[in-house]
């Protein structure tokens, strides 16, 4: 949907040939970029280099020329006014006054947020005298709206009038940015000052995934600073890979090339090189499956413990008798040769003791094994007086006895075994959780609650095993991105559903990356993995060593309607009251009972597409129920694709998914197929979560689908 041009405001001719000077400006530029005649330098390689630089920025500036910019600002500095114009990519017009500001650079943000007042980093203080957003597509000026403006009293109402617009667009494949129309407390929680860990909790639909693809956008800008961000060193953490897919598809609009978006589990298997294990939530399994509330409770309580801070400690400290151990009884003498003369150096159990020690009490985690070779070495050299020239030589000779000794005290230390070999004998974890865990906590982990629940035939990991076994490779070897043979720390780390990562995890997750550059975004309310994640964001502090936490308060994604109905269902377990919704108003939310669900199904897709809906999802509580529908669809004349995997993609159109691999994904209608108390058990907290997931997918129609009663919190 495109809004026609409406040319009502007094300024919108003005507006236009700006528009299209820019435009013109910007065609020169390309086409001076393009020309190779003109891209000369001293000699054939520098031209070539030239030439192709060149190529390089009029292959970047190009898409922009549809929609160079969105708004404008009306300033005073020093006693003169300007205008500058807010666009996607900055553009520099030398020869007139047609350069565009980019929206991620300091002066961009003005644009958004709500202040009168600036202080620039040169430079008098200036005052905002005008904020307008210019609808400008496919090189067209459609509409100007100003947001505040003095002359007409100051806030004008406009942003809100923009918003609603934007908001009533139809749904798409992929997710979209938010840029021209970010509100001023996305704004703030986006441009968080950078080198600070950012904790940012928000309600369902408050924009929490988008912004967090901005803020990567933005800490990518150059005026960042030491702050900046390559792209290519960022990863994006996402619960599914469905979601990951959709979501990634906003990064070329970003300019955001080369981000790794991928899940935790994903990510942490390839990290430890343990592909083919198959990830199990065999905690999971049993909380919805298990009536017996005792055993309930013993394997959350377990999962939560797994998932706690000072496991960090007690693998450190299960390591650390290990390798004593190993170290035990041995010593070294190495017989070398230095500038032609014979020598023995003898490294006592003392001197090798004292050198693991004080590998041992270094923080942070870097690799105890290269650690201790390192501090081996050096012992070496120095005993041998070795100069800079004979270094190499002599540690040469060196290597296999330093390599053999390593072997002795580091060897057959692997994340699996090791982290299973805590959990499972005894004497191991009492030694290790030893004025660590109270005693009653070390029952609670050599407990097996989940016996009933079976594993897979094949070599599996469960998830809340996988932050220990990370943190024993951490402590081994480090942890980080893989650059070649050499870990490095991520430039910027998103976590997205960051309610669902632990304690422990967040404490590795931030050693991970460069100090301070951590960005999780959640809602603590909205947990289905309440076990695995933080009760509160302070827990989530602790284990990174500090970190600024905002909240965003408003929700856009969907009509009063659909909010309301949704609020009703999270009103059972949210702790957090009322969220605000943004006052769209759309049709009421249809609610078809009494007769086969393939058919009220059917029904409420062709009244959706009747309405001018494309994508729209049905929903169901299962993946079964999910694959049977298709063919029963089809026998109503609705065709649709089954989405029942992690492999699948969104392609758009009619889809059928189960609400596991809904969750954060949006859809102009959404259908909740099985809408009733047989499938969402109102008497579990989980239940409910899941329901809610389910009814809140939906930005402008939604259907509630059941063969006798709706769900008690539908009606
Ligand atoms: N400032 C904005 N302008 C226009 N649309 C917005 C804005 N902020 C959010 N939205 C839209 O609201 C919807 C929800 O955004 P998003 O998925 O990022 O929210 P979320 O907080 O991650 O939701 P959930 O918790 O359900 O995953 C999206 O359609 C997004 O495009």
């Amino acid at each position: 949907m495109t809004t026609a041009p409406h040319p009502t405001h007094p300024d919108h001719p003005q507006e236009a040939a700006h528009l299209q000077g820019t435009i013109q400006a910007m065609l020169e530029r390309i086409n001076a970029w393009e020309d190779r005649d003109r891209n000369v330098g001293a000699d054939l390689e520098t031209s070539v280099t030239m030439a192709d630089v060149a190529e390089e920025h009029a292959a970047v500036l190009s898409p922009h020329v549809h929609a160079p910019y969105f708004g404008s600002l009306r300033v005073r500095v020093g006693g003169k006014t300007h205008t500058l114009y807010i666009g996607k990519h900055a553009f520099r017009d030398l020869k007139g006054p047609h350069s565009v500001t980019s929206w991620e650079s300091d002066v961009g943000s003005l644009f958004y947020s709500e202040a009168l007042r600036w202080t620039p980093k040169r430079g008098p203080e200036g005052t905002i005298l005008r904020r307008r957003q210019l609808d400008v597509r496919d090189k067209t000026l459609r509409a100007v709206v100003d947001l505040y403006d003095v002359d007409a009293g100051g806030d004008t109402g406009g942003r809100e009038e923009v918003l609603l617009r934007r908001l009533a667009e139809g749904s798409t494949t992929g997710m979209r940015d938010v840029v021209e129309t970010l509100q001023p407390e996305q704004n703030d929680a986006m441009r968080a000052p950078a080198g600070t860990h950012t904790l940012i909790q928000g309600a369902a639909g408050s924009g929490k995934t988008t912004i967090g693809f901005h803020r990567l956008a933005w800490m990518s800008h150059p005026d960042r600073g030491v702050h900046m961000a390559r792209p290519e060193a960022c990863m994006v953490l996402m619960p599914n890979a469905v979601l990951a897919s959709y979501a990634a598809r906003v990064l070329p609009g970003l300019q955001l090339e080369g981000v790794t978006v991928t899940t935790p589990e994903t990510w942490a298997v390839g990290f430890l090189g343990l592909e083919k294990l198959e990830i199990t939530d065999r905690t999971l399994t049993l909380l919805l499956t298990d009536r017996d509330n005792t055993r309930r409770a013993a394997a959350w309580r377990k999962a939560k413990l797994l998932g706690d801070l000072r496991m960090l400690q007690v693998v450190r400290q299960h390591l650390h008798g290990k390798f004593r151990a190993g170290l035990a009884g041995a010593d070294l003498r190495l017989n070398v040769e230095v500038r032609r003369a014979p020598l023995t150096l003898t490294l006592d159990h003392a001197t090798l003791s004292g050198l693991l020690e004080d590998v041992l009490a270094r923080d942070p985690l870097e690799g105890y094994r290269h650690a201790y070779r390192a501090a081996l070495e050096a012992e070496v050299l120095a005993r041998a007086n070795a100069s800079d020239a004979e270094e190499a030589g002599v540690l040469r000779q060196v290597a296999q006895d330093l390599t053999r000794l390593l072997g002795r005290v580091f060897g057959n230390v692997l994340p699996v075994s090791e982290a299973r070999r805590l959990l499972t004998d005894e004497a191991a974890l009492r030694a290790a959780a030893d004025g660590i865990l109270k005693d009653r906590m070390i029952d609670v982990l050599l407990s097996d609650p989940l016996t009933a629940v079976p594993r897979p035939r094949r070599a599996n990991a469960d998830v809340t095993e996988l932050p220990l076994m990370l943190a024993v490779q951490a402590l081994m070897g480090g942890l980080g991105r893989v650059v070649g043979r050499t870990l490095e720390p991520y430039d910027h780390l998103v976590l997205d559903e960051a309610q669902d990562y632990s304690p422990l995890l967040y404490t590795l997750l931030g050693r991970a990356t460069r100090p301070g550059h951590l960005t999780a975004l959640g809602d603590l309310n909205q947990g289905l993995h309440g076990y695995k994640g933080p009760s509160q964001w302070a827990d989530v502090q602790a284990a990174l060593g500090g970190g600024t936490q905002l909240t965003l308060t408003r929700t856009y994604r969907s009509t009063r309607q659909i909010t309301a109905l949704a609020a009703q269902v999270a009103a059972t377990y949210n702790r957090a009251g009322a969220v605000v919704g943004v006052d769209r108003d759309g049709p009421e939310v249809l609610r078809l009972t009494g007769g086969g669900v393939p058919h009220l199904a059917a029904q409420a897709v062709k009244a959706m597409q009747a309405a001018g809906h494309t994508n729209i999802a049905l929903v169901t509580r299962r993946t079964a129920d999910a694959d049977a529908l298709v063919p029963q669809l089809q026998a109503h004349d609705v065709d649709s694709q089954p989405i029942t995997n992690e492999q699948a993609r969104y392609r758009g159109g009619v889809v059928i998914l189960p609400v596991n691999l809904a969750k954060g994904l949006e859809f102009d209608g959404c259908v909740v197929v099985g809408a009733d108390a047989d499938n969402y058990d109102p008497d579990t907290e989980y239940e409910n979560r899941l329901l809610y997931v389910s009814a809140s997918r939906g930005l402008h129609m939604l259907a509630l689908v059941a063969q006798r009663d709706l769900h008690p919190l539908l009606g």
